[in-house]
């Protein structure tokens, strides 16, 4: 399998204070499946922010795609970003538009015709159990229900990658395993998911999941030897 991420020596330090991630050396494999674990403020979000090109190391090399991120040109960056399917923290829906529209935000960026989003649009809408719920806003949606508008719109246009910050942190157990499905639905087709969650019960759920576990800004394991999570053989 090709290598699709590949962290060398990574470091990230906001502003002038101590390093939030040191020496992170680690390889991802196309197609593969990923949990990120790890204590709150340990570093995950950082660490997602460098996969999907939101942040740039202050030292080490990223590369994705084959290529190393930090020698792009500025103007490759946009269609960079469009193979990475991205599920926020904090969801980053688009408040005056409609869930509908939200999730066929990614579509229409790539230039897919009017006439082939609606049924696409329509299956997410399904697959996330809110078709009642397309015209609504998301200021009128609860937390879980913008949750998973976000999931939607993050892989509607089958992206090469999944980045996905707390993916089921607002939803109830049955929806998580649910969402969770989606992910591995979508990775079947091909798709390398990364999936960062506090959410124990999670990591059992994906036969042949990897495991990256980050504590104080580094990798558990600094070889970057990326393993089953327990319980899994
Ligand atoms: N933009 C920023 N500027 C300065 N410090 C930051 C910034 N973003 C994060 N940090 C700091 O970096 C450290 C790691 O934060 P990060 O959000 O990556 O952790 P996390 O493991 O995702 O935490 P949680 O599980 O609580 O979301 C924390 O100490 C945080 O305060």
């Amino acid at each position: 399998m090709a290598n699709i991420v590949q962290f060398e020596n990574v470091g990230l330090r906001y502003g002038t204070g101590t390093e939030t991630l040191s020496d992170v050396s680690f390889t991802l494999k196309s197609g593969s499946f990923y949990f990120l674990t790890g204590p709150s403020g340990a570093g995950k979000t950082s660490l997602l922010k460098l996969l999907y090109l939101a942040q740039r190391p202050s030292r080490g090399v990223i590369r994705l795609f084959g290529e190393d991120a930090g020698a792009l040109p500025r103007q490759r960056l946009p269609g960079f970003r469009r193979r990475i399917g991205v599920v926020f923290q904090d969801f980053r829906l688009v408040p005056h538009l409609s869930a509908y529209d939200n999730i066929a935000l990614p579509l229409r960026v790539a230039g897919v015709q009017e006439s082939d989003i609606e049924a696409p649009v329509r299956e997410m809408l399904a697959w996330v159990g809110l078709t009642e719920r397309g015209r609504a806003r998301p200021p009128t949606l609860s937390g879980g229900e913008q949750q998973r508008i976000a999931i939607a719109r993050a892989v509607i246009a089958r992206p090469e990658l999944l980045v996905a910050d707390e993916p089921t942190g607002n939803v109830d157990p049955e929806m998580a395993e649910r969402l969770l499905y989606l992910f591995e639905s979508l990775n079947r087709l091909g798709t390398t998911v990364v999936v960062a969650t506090h959410d124990f019960h999670l990591l059992h759920r994906i036969p042949n999941a990897q495991m990256m576990r980050i504590e104080h800004g580094k990798l558990s394991d600094p070889t970057g030897v990326l393993r089953n999570p327990p319980g899994q053989s």
